[in-house]
């Protein structure tokens, strides 16, 4: 399984004392939601998703790090060596960072789009791309290294499938992003915790130490042994030296580097395995994106994001939760191109029909209203506890992220400390837990209830951040929802 390493099978209860604003999964509506396509245009997803199979399987790569590990400056490079830039382009990207004493972060242009972003040589926002290996295609989220920026950094790892973590070797590099408060560890532990399994370790920047393999070496042992820890498998990791800034080992392999047998990072990429989808679920579309227009000049409201789960097609009703009304997708588009369809794991911009755009905000989800996703304030949650200096109590207030939404909660209750590997019981009702501890937790929102679902129903709305004074105290997985709508 993903996310903690084992979830224990949830059973969903409802409280008597709770109103549903939004009922519980699979509960039968009399609508159709298909009822307003015609039937003669009625697509059957499924078979035309068997068709698309000849296609490359798409995943979701991101690269995370310590800030200015070199992470735009690797992912640069790699989109100018296939040839995403055009030389006249990165020529200029050269020029303009020259002239403002920027010279070493012309690569990490091509990532680092705004003016603000550049000027501060720093990513500030998630930057995604696209590439193509010889067999897969590659949505490319690059997310930033700064404290500051962990919440964007958390919702482009949210939806990963794999991920690049690039650590500078260089002297003193590597240590400060691997001590105490450094990002490095940070970003595998979370990137652990939202369910990411495969990994590439870039060390990177070791031309500045002359190819040192000693330094390699003890960089692989020292962060296979955490990485270890933190959950990973050891086959699914894979570490490569490499030189964002000066291309070795990048797209081949170079000859500067001649004690590394592996395959170029290129190669690594392109033997990622691809993410089963979870077309045969509810319909779910987490909203990133909305605005009010259709595509094209069309009228009615456009909404934008991924779909985690199930199918959609033009002429479908679509629910939007929380709320509850209804809207028709009038049109559509996957990765930017029209289609009459969607499936799990395409990013979509949909037109929508008898929907005003006060029903819609970032971070409610789209479904079937025959199978509507449940909105719920209090819930359990299998956690892992961060480095902290104050130790979780009961009634320790936090900042929830789920998907694009953070709201305030506060965790009710210790329930367990689990063994991390085995998720046996170690101890029932702690009074606090720290550091590195496995635990399950009772947590309620402050505000209002948010669409969720458990991690076992929905891979994507089934993760959760805890965040405190800017801080990420724990990230983990929902294991059971306990009240729906209040
Ligand atoms: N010598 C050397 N310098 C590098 C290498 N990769 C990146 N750098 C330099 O390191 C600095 C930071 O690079 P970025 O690519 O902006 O780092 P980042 O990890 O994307 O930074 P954030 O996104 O802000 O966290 C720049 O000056 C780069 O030129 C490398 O392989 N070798």
């Amino acid at each position: 399984m993903q996310g903690l390493g084992f979830v224990k099978k949830p059973t969903i209860k409802l409280s008597a004392a709770s109103t549903p604003a939004s009922t519980p999964p699979d509960t039968p509506r009399s609508t159709s939601p298909l009822s307003k396509v015609p039937a003669a245009k009625r697509i059957n997803v499924m078979e035309e998703y068997e068709k698309r199979s000849g296609e490359k399987p798409k995943l979701n790569l991101v690269v995370i790090g310590h800030v200015d590990a070199g992470k735009s400056t690797l992912m640069g490079h790699v989109l100018y060596a296939l040839g995403q830039v055009n030389d006249r382009t990165m020529k200029k990207y050269e020029r303009d960072a020259q002239k403002i004493g920027k010279g070493s972060f012309a690569y990490a242009w091509v990532l680092d789009e705004t003016g603000e972003e550049r000027d501060r040589g720093i990513t500030m926002d998630i930057a995604m791309n696209s590439f193509e290996t010889d067999h897969r295609s590659f949505t490319l989220l690059d997310a930033p290294g700064h404290r500051d920026f962990i919440p964007n950094m958390i919702s482009g790892t949210a939806q990963a499938d794999a991920a690049i973590l690039v650590v500078d070797a260089s002297t003193g590099g590597f240590e400060s992003g691997f001590v105490a408060n450094g990002q490095t560890k940070e970003h595998a532990i979370l990137a652990r915790s939202l369910g990411v399994q495969q990994m590439i370790i870039a060390v990177n920047k070791l031309d500045t130490l002359d190819w040192d393999q000693g330094r390699y070496d003890e960089i692989v042992e020292r962060l296979g042994i955490f990485l270890t820890q933190a959950g990973f498998r050891k086959s699914n990791l894979s570490y490569i030296p490499v030189s964002g800034l000066t291309g070795e080992n990048l797209i081949k392999k170079s000859k500067l580097v001649p004690w590394y047998q592996g395959p170029s990072l290129f190669e690594l990429i392109d033997a990622f395995e691809p993410p089963v989808r979870q077309l045969d679920k509810p319909l779910r579309i987490g909203v990133t994106d909305f605005f009010k227009g259709g595509i094209g000049s069309s009228s009615g409201v456009s909404a934008g994001g991924t779909i985690d789960a199930g199918h959609v097609q033009v002429g479908e009703q679509l629910m939007v939760v929380p709320g509850g009304e209804i809207g028709v997708v009038k049109a559509l588009q996957v990765n930017d191109e029209t289609s009459t369809w969607g499936a799990a794991g395409d990013s979509v911009l949909m037109t929508l029909t008898g929907l005003d755009i006060m029903n819609l905000s970032s971070g409610c989800v789209l479904c079937n209203p025959l199978h509507p996703v449940p909105v719920s304030s209090t819930f359990t949650a299998q956690i892992v506890v961060f480095d902290l200096k104050v130790p979780i109590t009961s009634g320790y207030p936090v900042v929830l992220h789920h998907q694009s939404l953070d709201e305030p909660a506060s965790i009710i209750k210790l329930i367990s400390i689990l063994d991390k590997s085995t998720g046996e019981i170690t101890k029932r009702n702690p009074r606090h837990l720290s550091k590195g501890m496995t635990a399950k937790v009772k947590i309620q929102l402050t505000n209002r209830p948010i669409p969720l679902e458990t991690f076992k129903d929905n891979k994507q709305l089934g993760r959760v951040m805890l965040r405190k004074a800017g801080e990420t105290v724990a990230a983990g997985v929902v294991d059971e929802i306990l009240t729906y709508g209040s």
